[in-house]
């Protein structure tokens, strides 16, 4: 199994927020900004496991600040952990008002986990992960807790776990 480096996939991804984007309050809807990181994650997978990938989860999604029409929004990702099959990118997502001289401001963050399929659409293995610096050192020991957690809730007993009423 081949190993890549954390900035062997990084991302950067702007785009400007038009009207067509708006919520009925007049602010950018979540949902608009939750699928630019969403893709943009998508990209980090796909360069880190070159097959095709879908989102499985999403991690300590935050709104920290507010969008506006006419902001431009940049998404930055990158890997922080990667199990067998299944990659942790962290996003954020930062905003800038063209119309001030200020340093753009950090409106989301999340974690997305993405897995990597084979042509039969099963997991498949991605390379494993390089780290090369100390802060990707802890993102990974985060990335793999919530790894950890993640398998720790897939084995509890049926009875832990929400069931729907049959109609
Ligand atoms: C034509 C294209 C060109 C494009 C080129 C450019 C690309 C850029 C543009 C595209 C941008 C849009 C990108 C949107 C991407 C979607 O919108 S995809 C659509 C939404 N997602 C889905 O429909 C997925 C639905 N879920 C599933 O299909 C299955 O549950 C899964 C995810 C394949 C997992 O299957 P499974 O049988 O449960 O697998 P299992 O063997 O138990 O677990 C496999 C691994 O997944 C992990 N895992 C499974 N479920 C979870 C979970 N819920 N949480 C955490 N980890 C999990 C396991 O821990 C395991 O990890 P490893 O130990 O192998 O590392």
């Amino acid at each position: 199994m081949s190993t890549k480096t954390v900035g062997q996939s990084k991302v950067i991804m702007s785009s400007v927020m038009l009207p067509e984007h708006a919520n009925p309050a007049g602010h950018v809807h979540g949902g608009e900004i939750i699928k630019l990181m969403d893709t943009a994650a998508a990209v980090v997978a796909r360069r880190h496991a070159r097959t095709n990938v879908v989102t499985a989860r999403v991690d300590e999604l935050e709104f920290h600040h507010p969008i506006f029409i006419g902001n431009v929004v940049t998404c930055h990702g990158q890997l922080t952990f990667v199990g067998k099959s299944s990659m942790e990118i962290s996003i954020t997502v930062t905003m800038e008002d063209l119309s001030k001289e200020e340093p753009a401001k950090t409106a989301l963050t999340a974690f997305f986990t993405f897995v990597a399929l084979d042509e039969n659409g099963r997991p498949h293995p991605v390379p494993t992960l390089e780290i090369t610096s100390e802060e990707e050192a802890c993102l990974f020991e985060q990335g793999k807790q919530r790894y950890l957690a993640y398998k720790q809730k897939k084995a509890r007993p049926a009875a832990c776990q929400v069931t729907l009423e049959q109609q």
